[in-house]
């Protein structure tokens, strides 16, 4: 059982939900379950296992304790029945549409996505006869959107654009043609926003991101409700089988025990960082969620608690301009990935959006200027300070 009521705080199920002193030895922390297979006993008890007739351990791709645990904490914190680990955060978006689409099916998002998750809309599944739409705002989304749009997948904010979406009106968009609605909430964390509680049916997570925190573990993982979670662990694992090892579970049990401790610090410095360069010569848009002229403000105030995240984006002009201030970076590490509590610098352009070409680059604004900043924990009169004479360098 839990060592905590599902009514307990958020902060109080970042730390206790999922795991109690092991029964056996009283170990406090959940140990790590470093085993492949489990010992059923006598063959009836395995055919018992197999049929689903007696819930219980037999093998890992399937369930292992120490990743249980994990996915408690998970659905925990984005208020859900359940949730499945998975070894990615693409393994996780792979699977929501292995299990979920078939050919002559439609997708509807909202651009710009991760390029990794647009690549895997476009490109794999396009092969498989899938249709994707790429829906500019709402009014478009409603227009795409059909009989045979059986997904719409958000991200919001957006990566790297941190455009805010409207998660509720797209939600009911979705819905009135019967499709499901993916958010993908590895910007917000469920500190900030829990997409289910907006209409979401499926909440995804690249748990490397924030979840984690420490840039030490490659995970995924998706929340939903009891049914759909029980055909993504049956399709997504038994079949498609992007597992979520013990060791990796257990430094996402760790992590995310201070999610609600480092998203206060990545917001506060990503705020101030956002206050003093906005308004520099060398930055031609700052695109920040929390700053008054950002066009999803208001909305962002609402769908996010009062906070705003720890990403920035800034566009410098030219990919020359970009390049030269990613260089001249000092406390900022120039790596792609995001949400640890080092800061990290990328040129989403040239990296983690490259293989979406210059048109949709274009239309979706991810521009050759264009740099994300994810603010980490450090100091933020030092993570400034390093912008400014970045910038300095740069301009
Ligand atoms: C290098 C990776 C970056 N992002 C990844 C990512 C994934 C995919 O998650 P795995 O990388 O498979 O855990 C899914 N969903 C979102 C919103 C993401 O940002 C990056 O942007 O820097």
């Amino acid at each position: 059982e839990q060592a905590v009521s599902t009514g307990a705080a958020f902060a109080t199920r970042a730390v206790h939900a999922g795991h109690a002193p092991d029964p056996q030895t009283g170990a406090h922390v959940q140990p790590i379950y470093a085993t492949s297979t489990f010992s059923y006993g006598t063959a009836e008890r395995g055919a018992r296992l197999f049929a689903g007739e007696e819930s219980g351990y037999f093998y890992s791709r399937l369930s292992n304790p120490t990743v249980r645990a994990f996915e408690e904490k998970v659905a925990s914190l984005e208020g859900a029945a359940d949730a499945v680990a998975f070894g990615s955060g693409m393994g996780a978006a792979s699977a929501i549409a292995l299990t979920f689409l078939k050919s002559g099916d439609e997708v509807a998002f909202m651009g710009p996505l991760y390029g990794g998750t647009e690549g895997l809309l476009r490109g794999i599944l396009g092969r498989f006869g899938v249709t994707v739409h790429d829906a500019a705002d709402l009014n478009d989304l409603k227009r795409v959107v059909n009989e045979k749009t059986r997904l719409v997948w958000l991200e919001s904010p957006t990566n790297p654009t941190l455009r805010v979406v409207d998660l509720n009106a797209a939600a009911d968009i979705a819905h009135a043609v019967g499709a499901l609605v993916v958010v993908d909430n590895t910007f917000s964390t469920p500190y900030l926003t829990r997409p289910l509680e907006l209409g979401a049916d499926l909440v995804m997570h690249s748990a490397t991101k924030y979840l984690s925190g420490h840039g030490d573990v490659i995970a995924g993982v998706v929340a939903a409700n009891a049914d759909l979670s029980a055909e993504l662990r049956l399709h997504g694992l038994r079949h498609v089988g992007s597992v979520l090892g013990p060791f990796e579970a257990h430094l996402l049990l760790r992590g995310m025990k201070t999610l609600p401790l480092r998203m206060e610090a990545h917001c506060a410095g990503a705020h101030a960082l956002a206050e003093v360069v906005k308004d520099h010569p060398a930055v031609q848009a700052i695109h920040y969620p929390g700053l008054p002229q950002h066009p999803g403000h208001d909305l962002a105030a609402r769908q996010m608690n009062g906070k705003f995240g720890g990403l920035v984006s800034l566009d410098l002009g030219t990919q020359e301009a970009a390049w030269r201030f990613l260089n001249a970076l000092k406390l900022f590490t120039q790596a792609v990935s995001l949400g640890d509590v080092e800061s990290l610098s990328s040129h989403p352009a040239s990296t983690t959006h490259q293989l979406l070409g210059e048109e949709t680059l274009a239309r979706q604004g991810v521009t050759p200027g264009l740099v994300r900043l994810s603010v980490g924990i450090e100091d933020a009169a030092d993570l400034i300070g390093d912008v400014r004479q970045a910038l300095e360098a740069g301009g």
